[in-house]
């Protein structure tokens, strides 16, 4: 992902100096007369694995009209107008100006965010001015030589916390558009149309799991591990949220957790996912794949992710990797199937895949299985066979009774699909309780057949018409 630094500060303190390291090229003038360069230039930086455009914003001096401060301020505001981050940048060995100042004040009035730097502090001089820089009220300054190339691990930490804000706004406001999407996909819906997919959208997929699972090893094998290596080819685009291919004529998008942590881990050296990466990626798919590794044991930090696929209504596909490790399949398996089962009560019947991403065996079984559970996630139930369906549920087990009279269901139809959405209708609908709805839903599962995802089963009241003419004669 890429993003624009301004660098901005008075005269001579060494902002074309810092540019051409940046950039690594003799693209601006460097002179020690102040002013010397005359037009703003841009150039393509790198800093480690950091890749931004920089701005040099100098040679303010050189304009006719107005005082410095009135030039410096159109100058540096257009700067600020272009830039995601300004960097602003002081001569330590002059010390604090009332210019570096004005700057400051300019800097801290507008939304950019700023990273100050004391320039031309190589061999720890400038401390005096370094202390003074304080002052400016804009943080800690970096102590920086653009000479001779110090301090730039720190520039470089900085940058990157900063880019990686960017990438959370960026991965938030995917979420959102995923989620708009979703709601466009909802509109109009008809329980009684089929379900037919929409080959335009792209399967949106998130492959969650603790460190160490296989979720690389699983994404390589996917897309085929040289070309990873070579770098993307046609057909898989990456950005900063994921990675998308096509899969027998279906576009996919898989977000990518592996590399949102690995970007973690630049700067604060997580060993996990926060949650709040987790709960975004969970947002953002429609079909979440929970990597269990199967020589380590379902733990509760799978189970909490599971919860969050339920809270948030996506389809859930369990995959267990490293099956070459197992000795005993059938066994791990059933073990396994009864763990489920027990722990999460609330997604009956997960499907569960077992593979090997280190030597692919059974990997493609993973896409076919994706795409079932998201044909479940999508699934429509005409009104009539529910109606019928809801008959034999109430004729086999009623309702309980409340405040000694029955409570009668009147009908069924669903509102809804991703996840499939239900709604019963009965003049008492307060009267239902959780046990029976539970009851129903548990039903609907089976009847309908909807493994791995949320089945959500509403209660709403209808008039009751007898209710009505009682109160009116
Ligand atoms: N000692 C020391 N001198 C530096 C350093 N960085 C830049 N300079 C010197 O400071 C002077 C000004 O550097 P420039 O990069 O032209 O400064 P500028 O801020 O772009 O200046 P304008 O173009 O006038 O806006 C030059 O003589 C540089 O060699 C540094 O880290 N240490
Ligand atoms: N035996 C076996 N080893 C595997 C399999 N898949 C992955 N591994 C190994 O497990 C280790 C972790 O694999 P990664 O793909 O890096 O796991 P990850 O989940 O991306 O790890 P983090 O980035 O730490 O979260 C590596 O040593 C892999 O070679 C598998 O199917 N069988």
């Amino acid at each position: 992902m890429s993003f624009k630094v301004a660098i901005v500060g008075r005269p001579n303190v060494g902002k074309s100096t810092l540019f051409n390291r940046l950039v690594g090229k003799k693209l601006a003038l460097v002179d020690d007369t102040p002013g010397v360069t005359r037009d703003r230039r841009e150039g393509e930086a790198r800093l480690g694995d950091l890749s931004f455009t920089i701005i040099d914003t100098a040679g303010l001096e050189e304009a006719a009209t107005g005082t410095l401060e009135a030039r410096m301020r159109i100058g540096t505001e257009r700067a600020i107008a272009d830039a995601d981050l300004c960097l602003l940048l002081i001569d330590a060995r002059a010390g604090v100006t009332p210019l570096d100042k004005s700057f400051s004040q300019i800097l801290r009035k507008s939304p950019t965010p700023v990273i100050l730097a004391a320039n031309k502090c190589e061999g720890g001089a400038g401390k005096a001015g370094r202390m003074e820089a304080y002052e400016l009220g804009l943080g800690a300054p970096l102590p920086l030589s653009a000479e001779h190339g110090e301090g730039l691990g720190d520039l470089y930490d900085a940058l990157a916390q900063f880019a990686k804000g960017l990438e959370a706004d960026d991965a938030g406001q995917a979420v959102e558009d995923a989620l708009a999407e979703e709601q466009d996909a909802d509109a109009g819906f008809d329980p009684d149309a089929p379900y037919e997919p929409d080959l335009e959208a792209p399967l949106r997929v998130a492959i969650i799991g603790r460190p160490n699972v296989g979720k690389s090893t699983l994404v390589n094998q996917l897309l085929g591990e040289d070309r990873m290596l070579t770098g993307p080819e046609a057909g898989i685009t990456r950005d900063s949220i994921g990675i998308e291919w096509e899969w027998r004529g279906r576009r996919v998008k898989l977000w990518d957790t592996a590399g949102m942590r690995r970007r973690a881990r630049v700067t604060e050296k997580l060993e996990k996912l926060s949650v709040a990466d987790t709960l975004r990626a969970v947002r953002f798919a429609e079909v979440v794949v929970i990597l269990l590794d199967a020589t380590q044991p379902f733990e509760r930090q799978d189970l909490h992710i599971a919860d969050l696929v339920e809270q948030e209504g996506r389809g859930l596909l369990i995959v267990v990797n490293k099956w070459d490790m197992v000795a005993e399949p059938q066994e791990v398996l059933r073990v396994l199937k009864e763990e489920l089962e027990r722990l999460l009560p609330q997604i009956r019947g997960v499907p569960i895949v077992t593979l090997s991403a280190l030597t692919g065996r059974g990997t493609d079984k993973l896409m076919p299985a994706i795409e079932r559970v998201h044909t479940f996630w999508n699934a429509r139930v005409p009104t009539a066979r529910l109606n019928r369906w809801m008959q034999e549920a109430v004729s086999r087990h009623q309702p309980p009774a409340a405040h000694g009279r029955p409570v009668n269901l009147k009908y069924i139809s669903q509102v809804k699909s991703r996840p499939p959405t239900f709604a019963v209708f009965s003049s008492r609908a307060d009267d239902v309780p959780t046990s029976y709805r539970r009851y129903l839903v548990n039903g609907l599962r089976e009847t309908f057949d909807l493994p791995g995802v949320p089945i959500r089963l509403f209660m709403r009241k209808t008039h009751n018409p007898y209710a009505d003419r009682k109160k009116r004669s």
